[in-house]
């Protein structure tokens, strides 16, 4: 087995689940995904998550609906003619911050599964909570000001845990459901992050939380790497026995569970490693180097950044570093990414991106002066919901044309994001790279734009998949314990696909000025300000 030894990684995202095998040179060998609107129609998810219908803050989505999945996707494997038994370590990713509860008896029930049987049959009454809350939600605000308050202040919050309190970060979900449904917890035998649920499948375990997923739960002293007990404290009670002690990101936790040695015929000495966010797998999937800004074009778009030292910082985020113990993650998330494009594209340019790309192209850079900020859900950078359009001098209701509208939404995302990651310390020109990953960064048009708005050339790598690959890459990394940057050495460079045009600052510098006095007028307009100015 170990010539051709294989590496399997997975990623449990907002819209679907994915996994990919690469061989020893990281050369990808095959792919395959379960979509869960269209492959699983009975959970009744849009974009994979269920809005409340009293309660628009409150999103979720169906913990059942990821288990099924699992089978369909390992059955996809096969038919697509992966031999399992190749596989020598796997490990897995999944969007951030969600949480699933596991019922009293349910680490049993995983030590016992019948490879004969699914495994949603198997873990149907395995969960508490049905329901996982999931990064879309922002139901939690009053949670996030007690959680603040508990520590002194949103500074304070931010300098243990590397953010100042938000809606969608693990510790206020739990506090909600130990608040508003105490049964509920008190059934609970342990809560895991969506990466950790992933890992416990494989293992046939509860698997242990890793730091770098863990610090998007306001629960992590990121220097120490520990729960901080206080935290703990503030958001329910016995949270430090229901988590478990967090481990590093790599960590080798055991063999593969029985159940996938039997059912599909993985080998016995298949590893599980464990599993982290999709944004810190993304770091290692692109190679992220301190001179580069990865932007995930995803279901969410991020930005992010490596960080030598925990930069204070109270609209972003400071992760622990996935591959590096010394190091740190910097990390932006803009909640209304490609769904809303999708939106634009829908209503502009008949759901077709062919369209949406000639009429993208068909408007100059600056747009005649317009701008739109494009909020189908809460935004929480910043903190609004709606449209907003803007001609040269004002509000507008509507934009005069459908590419003016196409363009305002691109260049409003772009701007937000170079204003933040400004704020963030990214220094725009001086050899600065951007390097783009997620679903929209197939398309070229739209990285123009990003290349345009921040001045800065856009590599792409071979596959977009960045956080899928980035688990297969630590699969091999936690196998062999060796660095990350000796396992990826390996990998081909990224390569160029965008210049930005020569006038590319001289428009787009004002504009990000501009974005930043409409969005603190919009923010009074509205009385919505951050959680830490309602403080102050
Ligand atoms: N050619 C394209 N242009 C713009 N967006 C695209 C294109 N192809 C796919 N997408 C977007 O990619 C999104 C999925 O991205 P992906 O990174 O796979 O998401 P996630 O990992 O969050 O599930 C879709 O919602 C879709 O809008
Ligand atoms: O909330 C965040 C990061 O803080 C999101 O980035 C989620 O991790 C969702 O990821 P995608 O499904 O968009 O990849």
């Amino acid at each position: 087995m170990t010539e051709n030894r294989q590496y399997l990684g997975l990623d449990l995202s907002t819209q679907q689940l994915k996994a990919g095998i690469v061989n020893e040179n990281l050369e990808t060998v095959l792919q395959v995904s379960v979509v869960f609107d269209t492959d699983l129609p009975e959970f009744r998810t849009q974009g994979g998550a269920i809005i409340d219908k009293y309660d628009p803050h409150c999103i979720t989505a169906p913990v059942l609906m990821w288990v099924k999945a699992f089978d369909i996707l390992m059955d996809r494997l096969v038919v697509a003619g992966a031999d399992l038994a190749q596989i020598a370590a796997v490990s897995g990713t999944a969007q951030q911050h969600g949480s699933v509860y596991w019922q009293k008896g349910a680490n049993d029930t995983l030590k016992t599964l019948d490879p004969s049987q699914f495994l949603h049959e198997q873990l149907s009454h395995s969960f508490s909570i049905t329901n996982s809350p999931i990064w879309k939600d922002s139901s939690t605000t009053k949670q996030c000001k007690e959680l603040e308050k508990a520590v002194g202040g949103p500074e304070e919050l931010a300098k243990i845990t590397g953010s100042r309190a938000y809606e969608r970060f693990t510790g206020p979900q739990i506090a909600k459901i130990f608040q508003t449904r105490p049964e509920a917890y008190k059934s609970t035998e342990r809560i895991s992050l969506i990466s950790s649920f992933v890992c416990s499948l494989l293992l046939g375990e509860i698997a242990p939380n890793d730091i770098s997923d863990g610090s998007g739960m306001h629960l992590l002293d990121i220097r120490t790497k520990t729960w901080h007990q206080p935290l703990l404290d503030a958001c329910a009670a016995n949270l430090r026995e229901k988590l478990g002690e967090p481990v590093a990101s790599n960590t080798n936790l055991g063999p593969i569970s029985r159940y996938f040695v039997e059912r599909y015929h993985f080998s016995p000495d298949c590893r599980v490693v464990a599993c982290t966010g999709d944004n810190p797998a993304s770091l290692i999937g692109m190679r992220l180097r301190e001179d580069c800004l990865a932007v995930s074009l995803g279901t969410s778009d991020t930005a992010f950044l490596w960080l030598m030292e925990p930069k204070l910082v109270l609209d972003g985020h400071v992760l622990c570093n996935p591959v590096d113990r010394e190091a740190f993650l910097g990390l932006l998330c803009f909640k209304n990414g490609s769904l809303t494009r999708e939106r634009i594209r829908n209503s502009c340019a008949d759901k077709s991106w062919d369209i949406f790309n000639q009429l993208l192209e068909s408007t100059p850079r600056g747009n005649f002066g317009n701008m739109g900020l494009y909020y189908d859900v809460h935004e929480i950078l910043p903190f609004l919901k709606g449209d907003f359009r803007f001609n040269k001098s004002q509000r507008v209701q509507k934009f005069t044309s459908l590419e003016v509208e196409v363009r305002a939404c691109i260049e409003g995302q772009f701007i937000a994001m170079r204003s933040y990651a400004e704020d963030f310390g990214f220094h725009i020109g001086n050899g600065a790279k951007i390097l783009a990953t997620g679903g929209a960064s197939h398309n070229r048009s739209i990285l123009q734009v990003l290349a345009d708005v921040f001045n800065s050339p856009v590599y792409v790598q071979e596959a977009a998949n960045s956080a899928m690959l980035g688990s297969a890459y630590q699969a091999k990394t936690g196998l062999l314990g060796k660095d990350y940057r000796d396992i990826i050495a390996v990998l081909p460079e990224p390569q160029k696909v965008c210049d930005p045009y020569l006038d590319a600052e001289e428009i787009y510098a004002p504009m990000v000025r501009r974005y930043r006095q409409i969005v603190k007028e919009l923010l009074q307009e509205q009385k919505v300000r951050p959680i830490f100015d309602q403080e102050n």
